[in-house]
């Protein structure tokens, strides 16, 4: 099923508008090419964007917007916050990640022949973490802006040397993970059968209630990133909870294992207990294993 076309403002400094043309376009390519069912419109700001004229934009538009400024940093503006993937901040976990230092490593179990599929992409930091430790990553993500956001800061990180390896081992698709994950419709279906079982772990994180951030003691850019998502992404209910678990469990390779984080306080995802968990005083990652 293809998805509508939606259009989507984009404001940059009228300051920069040469310089903001040439991104346009990159943006534009990156549209074509990922299939993104998205248009851009771009509009120039006579105003430096800062922080006021932001919440100003927010609110004459009521939707969310993308900001590009001087820096050639893309932003998702939404509800007056203003966010970026940001993935340059992550170096320093990104070098230092592995197993002693990272929950999501402990987790995992992965080694750099893993394949592993992140079916609930979002800003891409976790799949950053599971990347480090040289597994090739499937980053899957159903909003078409959200993958533009990934999709560019792939592309301006690549430029730096000591991110190229990383990043070539990401792949960003636009997807619906529950449709992503369907098992092949016939035993012919060659195409899917490749994908099925392809993975060695299945990573979900989908969105908590936004009272479980209220409190994070990761502090505010934790905050700031998922409050934004807040404005465009829902919690699954427990229905949707059941298929992505099921479908993740019966898509993931046959001695895998499918990893959920949630909040420390939070129930079991889909009601369904985990085989192992590992906590620190914030976030639980909860492991379901398959047998071979
Ligand atoms: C909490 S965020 C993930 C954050 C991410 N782990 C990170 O480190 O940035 C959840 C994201 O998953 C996406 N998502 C939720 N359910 C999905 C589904 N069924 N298929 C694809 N993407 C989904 C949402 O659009 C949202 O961007």
């Amino acid at each position: 099923m293809t998805s509508p076309i939606s259009c989507v403002t984009l404001i940059y400094p009228q300051s920069i508008a040469e310089q903001a043309l040439i991104l346009i376009q990159a943006l534009q390519q990156l549209i074509v090419e990922a299939k993104l069912p998205l248009s851009i419109e771009a509009v120039a700001s006579e105003q430096k964007l800062t922080q006021k004229i932001r919440k100003q934009l927010s609110q004459q538009y009521q939707q969310p917007l993308l900001v590009i400024d001087d820096k050639q940093q893309l932003t998702l503006l939404t509800n007056g916050v203003s966010v970026s993937p940001e993935w340059n901040s992550l170096q320093r976990r990104v070098v230092s990640a592995g197993r002693k230092s990272e929950l999501l490593l402990q987790a995992t179990k992965l080694t750099a022949s893993s394949r592993v599929l992140d079916a609930t992409a979002g800003f891409g930091h976790d799949s950053l973490i599971l990347a480090s430790s040289g597994a090739q990553l499937t980053l899957l993500e159903r909003n078409p802006l959200m993958v533009l956001l990934l999709k560019y800061e792939q592309q301006m990180m690549a430029k730096q040397p000591n991110w190229q390896k990383l990043m070539a081992r990401l792949h960003i698709v636009c997807a619906e993970s529950t449709e992503y994950m369907q098992p092949a419709p016939t035993a012919c279906d060659l195409q899917a059968q490749t994908i099925s079982h392809a993975f060695d772990v299945i990573y979900l994180d989908p969105m908590f209630p936004e009272s479980s951030y209220a409190h994070s003691s990761k502090g505010a850019k934790v905050g700031k990133h998922m409050q934004a998502l807040h404005q465009i992404a829902e919690p699954p209910s427990l229905k949707e909870e059941q298929a992505l678990l099921s479908l993740a469990l019966s898509f993931v390779a046959p001695g895998g294992r499918v990893v959920v984080k949630r909040p420390i306080q939070a129930p079991v995802f889909a009601s369904q207990a985990a085989n192992e968990s590992w906590q620190n005083d914030v976030v639980r990652f909860d492991a379901y294993f398959t047998y071979l």
